[in-house]
Order: structure tokens, then C-alpha cells, then sequence
């Protein structure tokens, strides 16, 4: 029975009193997690998504939670469009003044062999997660952290060995990783450090029912895998966010931080079956040898 350490932050009290933060995605999951905990540190929010709905839900939620230190906003944003983006940075700065943070945690995918994937599905992945995230670097950049400094988090995911079922989303968090590499070099004379924390197998209600009647068995079939032997949970990812974000980390920059309870050592998110039981790799050299279990 896992034990459990409760909800508290595990950082101390007033760590980002004075800061202002902008989460993407920070409507639900793990962006409203990580939006919670940055405001429980003083810090100051801004949660951008394409739903208004969802931020409004999310915002009220904030705003009487008695351990909200710091003010909270939103403003929707589709990180797809240069126009949002440009406007949800110009609108962040506009109410607090400063923006010390950046969260890329906005997007997702859908479950698809990639056969079947079609060039604007891929496309519209692509856009989600790493256009999104270029854009959003990019406009925070020039337009507060160029001049003053600031902290840079990508929501990323194991993927080190492909991501099958999702290879656009895979793709796609891969080029994250190297951007934030790139940008964390071209920016660092700027003092602006840039991370990734890549979730394992998070539970998130909101994000699971994205995949409708495929989340449930995906999830059941993946979690004796995870050498932790659970799911993960929306804090724990937050909680790596925060230390990136934090002086803490101030020496650490064009990383990715694994949050997955190990799942990346094992390598392999979704259960070999899922690949089908095949014979179609012919033999170089002597077939007899391998033993009957082996040849398949
Ligand atoms: C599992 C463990 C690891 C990860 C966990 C998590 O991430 S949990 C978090 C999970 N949370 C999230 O993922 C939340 C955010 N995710 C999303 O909003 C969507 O997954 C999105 C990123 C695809 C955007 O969707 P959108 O509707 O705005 O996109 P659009 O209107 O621009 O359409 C463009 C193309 O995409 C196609 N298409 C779309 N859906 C499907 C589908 N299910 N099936 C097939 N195809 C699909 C659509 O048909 C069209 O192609 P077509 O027909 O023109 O050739
Ligand atoms: N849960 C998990 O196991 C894992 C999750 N991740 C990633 O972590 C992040 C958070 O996931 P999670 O909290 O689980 O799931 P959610 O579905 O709850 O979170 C996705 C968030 O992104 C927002 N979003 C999606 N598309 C856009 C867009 N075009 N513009 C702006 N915002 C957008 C959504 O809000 P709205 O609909 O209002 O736009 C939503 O708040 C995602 O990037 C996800 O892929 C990575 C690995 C594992």
C-alpha cells in the first residue's frame, strides 16, 4: 500500500512570492496541478487554453482554494495561432508586470497507428506540441525574458524508444527536447534557463477521457510494466516543474527530467502486444540454432 504524503507543497512557503508564472494547458490536469502549486508558492498565474469553460471551472477552483497565495488568471489561447500566443504573453505582462516563467504543458494527442495517421492529424499534433511550444518560448522571450532573465519548463514524455500508437505526439516532444537544447544555449547569455520534465504514465481524468474507450485497458495494461507500480500523479509532475522552475535549479538548463516512475529504464509505454505477435523478420544465419521460443 503506497504511503501517502498528502497535498502540502513539498517547497518551502513564499519560495516564488513576487514572480509571475504562464501555464499552458493550465486549465486541468497537470497545468492546473502545476498552476495550483506555483500560486501555494506565492507566485503570481496566468492559465491559457483554447477553453474558456475549462479555465473558467479552473479559475474558480484557484481563486477559493485557501492555499492560493498568488493571484490567478486566464485567457484563452489556442497555442497554434501566433496571434493568441503573442496576445496571451502580452496579456500575462499586461497583469502582472513580469514574467519570470514559462510552462509549456498545453497539448496532447490522439491514439492512432501511424499507418492510418493522416497528414493533417499529424500535422495538427505537430502544431499542438512543438509549434505551440516554439511560440510560446519565442514571444516570452522577446517580449520580457531577452531583457530581465526567466525559467523555461516543457511538458515533454518518455519516449527515448519511439512512442508507437503515437508516433506524431513522440515526434513531436522529441523536437521539444531539442529546441529547448538550442534555445537554452542561444538564450543563456540573456539568463534564461530551459527544461523539460517528461511525464510517465500520469493519471489525469481529463487528459484519459481524450481517448475514450482506449484509456481504460491502456491503462490497466501499462501500469504492472511501471517498475514503481502505479500511476503517477498531476503533483508529482508539478513538483519537478517547480524545482526547474525555482533558483534551485539555477545551474540546470537543455534538460529533460523524467518523472515516471521508472517506466523510461524499461523502455516501452505501451505493452508489447500492442504490436501484434509476428514471424516477419527473416533469419541471417543458422535459424535452427535459436531456440523454439525464440524463432516465434
Ligand atoms: C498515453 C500516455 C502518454 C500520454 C498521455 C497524455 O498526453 S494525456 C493528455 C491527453 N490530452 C489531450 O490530448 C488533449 C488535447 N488533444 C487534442 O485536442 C487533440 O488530440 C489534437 C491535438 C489532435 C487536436 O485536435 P483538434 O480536433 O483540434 O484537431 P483538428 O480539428 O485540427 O483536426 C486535425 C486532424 O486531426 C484528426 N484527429 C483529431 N482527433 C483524432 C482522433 N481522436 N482520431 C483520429 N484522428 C483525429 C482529425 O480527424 C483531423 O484530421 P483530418 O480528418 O482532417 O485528416
Ligand atoms: N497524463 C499523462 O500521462 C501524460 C501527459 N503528458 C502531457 O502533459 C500535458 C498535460 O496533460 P494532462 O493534464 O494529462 O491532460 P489534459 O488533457 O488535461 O491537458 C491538456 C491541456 O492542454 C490544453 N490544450 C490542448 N490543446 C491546446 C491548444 N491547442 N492550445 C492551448 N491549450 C491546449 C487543454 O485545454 P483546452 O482543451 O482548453 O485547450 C488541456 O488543459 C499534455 O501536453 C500531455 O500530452 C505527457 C506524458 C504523459
Amino acid at each position: 500500500m503506497a504511503r501517502d504524503y498528502g497535498r502540502s507543497s513539498a517547497f518551502r512557503p513564499g519560495l516564488l512570492a513576487g514572480k509571475a508564472a504562464l501555464v499552458t494547458g493550465g486549465g486541468t490536469g497537470i497545468g492546473l496541478a502545476i498552476a495550483r502549486e506555483l500560486l501555494t508558492l506565492g507566485c503570481d498565474v496566468s492559465i491559457v487554453s483554447r477553453s474558456a469553460v475549462k479555465l473558467d471551472a479552473a479559475l474558480d477552483a484557484l481563486r477559493r482554494d485557501g492555499a492560493c497565495v498568488g493571484r490567478a488568471r486566464a485567457q484563452p489561447c489556442n497555442v497554434r495561432s501566433e496571434a493568441d500566443v503573442r496576445g496571451a504573453v502580452a496579456g500575462a505582462l499586461e497583469a502582472f508586470g513580469r514574467l519570470d516563467f514559462l510552462v509549456n504543458n498545453g497539448g496532447g494527442q490522439f491514439i492512432s497507428p501511424a499507418a492510418d495517421l493522416s497528414a493533417n492529424g499529424f500535422r495538427a499534433v505537430v502544431e499542438t506540441n512543438l509549434l505551440g511550444t516554439f511560440l510560446a518560448c519565442r514571444e516570452a522571450f522577446t517580449q520580457y525574458m531577452r531583457e530581465h532573465g526567466g525559467a523555461i519548463v516543457n511538458i515533454t514524455m518518455v519516449n527515448r524508444n519511439g512512442f508507437p500508437r503515437m508516433a506524431h505526439s513522440g515526434a513531436a516532444r522529441a523536437g521539444v527536447l531539442n529546441l529547448a537544447r538550442s534555445l537554452a544555449t542561444e538564450w543563456a547569455s540573456s539568463g534564461v534557463r530551459i527544461n523539460c520534465v517528461a511525464p510517465g504514465i500520469v493519471y489525469t481524468p481529463s487528459g484519459f477521457e481524450n481517448y475514450g474507450a482506449m484509456g481504460e485497458p491502456f491503462l490497466n495494461a501499462v501500469t504492472p510494466a511501471v517498475p514503481c507500480k502505479r500511476l503517477g500523479t498531476a503533483e508529482e509532475v508539478a513538483s519537478a516543474v517547480v524545482w526547474l522552475l525555482s533558483e534551485g535549479a539555477a545551474y540546470v538548463t537543455g534538460q529533460e527530467l523524467s518523472v515516471d516512475g521508472g517506466l523510461s529504464l524499461v523502455g516501452y509505454p505501451f505493452p508489447l502486444a500492442d504490436t501484434g505477435e509476428h514471424s516477419a523478420f527473416p533469419v541471417y544465419g543458422d535459424a535452427a540454432v535459436l531456440p523454439p521460443a525464440a524463432r516465434l
